[in-house]
């Protein structure tokens, strides 16, 4: 089954190679159109050429929704001026756009399933491309959310630095989230929705943990802000130094 995505305005650079490991194999191509192949074969096409080199720090924030990566984003910026990527951001910023792709992402996100892997990838990396020039780092906040996405990541884009997963319990999940739910005005806050977040985080959590073991750092996530920021600081420091 193919999707079309919609034109690109422009592609970046030509090359097309195919770039294997032991279960993907991705094409960077240059084209007027890119398309999601069906996942039997497992082909994703991602536009245009790599970034140029990045060589300022690179952190990967996980964990479930509602685990506070976005609280602990905010005090990581306040303190060492990272870049704050947020993949759920950007995408409900897609959406606000009115563009008819934002169309297709609000139906997927009200039915808390993940967006194409190659939509949240280039919304990233044309992020990334803008603040490039005067950044510190990046925060890169809900990415990745399969295995697939951090291959492609640091084919793509860079390699990681630090990947911090922010763990906690469902039952701590649900209840932020609900009680988030009474003024976040999200489409995705709700509970029908939150499991089904849940479900999809827990799909795919695992393999992201595994594959990035070496540089991950799980932090318990059922503490106050300020406790688990010092923890955060302990690993940003001394990939710092
Ligand atoms: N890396 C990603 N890959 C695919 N879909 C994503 C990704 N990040 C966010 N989304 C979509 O956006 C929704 C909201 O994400 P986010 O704002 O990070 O909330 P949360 O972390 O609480 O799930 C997700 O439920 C999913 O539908």
């Amino acid at each position: 089954m193919l999707y079309a995505l919609p034109r690109l305005s422009q592609c970046l650079g030509l090359c097309k190679n195919i770039i294997s490991n032991n279960t993907y194999s991705y094409k960077i191509v240059n084209s007027a159109n890119y398309s999601l192949v069906s996942s039997s074969n497992a082909e994703h096409v991602v536009k245009g050429a790599p970034l140029p080199e990045i060589k300022v720090p690179i952190i990967w924030i996980l964990g479930g929704p509602g685990c506070g990566k976005g609280t602990q984003c905010d005090k990581i910026v306040a303190k060492y001026g990272f870049t704050h990527l947020s993949s759920g951001d950007l995408l409900r910023n897609e959406v606000q756009s009115g563009s008819s792709r934002g169309k297709e992402l609000t139906a997927i996100m009200e039915r808390g399933e993940l967006v194409p892997l190659d939509v949240v990838l280039d919304l990233i990396k044309e992020a990334i491309l803008k603040s490039l020039p005067n950044s510190k780092g990046f925060l890169i906040d809900g990415y990745p959310r399969e295995k697939e996405q951090g291959v492609l990541f640091e084919q793509y884009i860079a390699p990681a630095n630090l990947v911090l997963f922010f763990d906690a319990s469902d039952d701590v999940l649900m209840e932020r989230l609900l009680g988030r739910a009474k003024t976040s005005g999200r489409v995705d806050d709700n509970e029908e929705t939150i499991k089904k977040r849940l479900n999809t985080f827990h799909t795919h959590n695992d393999q992201i943990v595994a594959a990035y073991a070496a540089k991950l750092k799980q932090i318990n996530a059922v503490r106050s802000p300020d406790e688990i920021f010092t923890e955060v600081v302990s690993y940003i420091d001394a990939i710092m130094k």
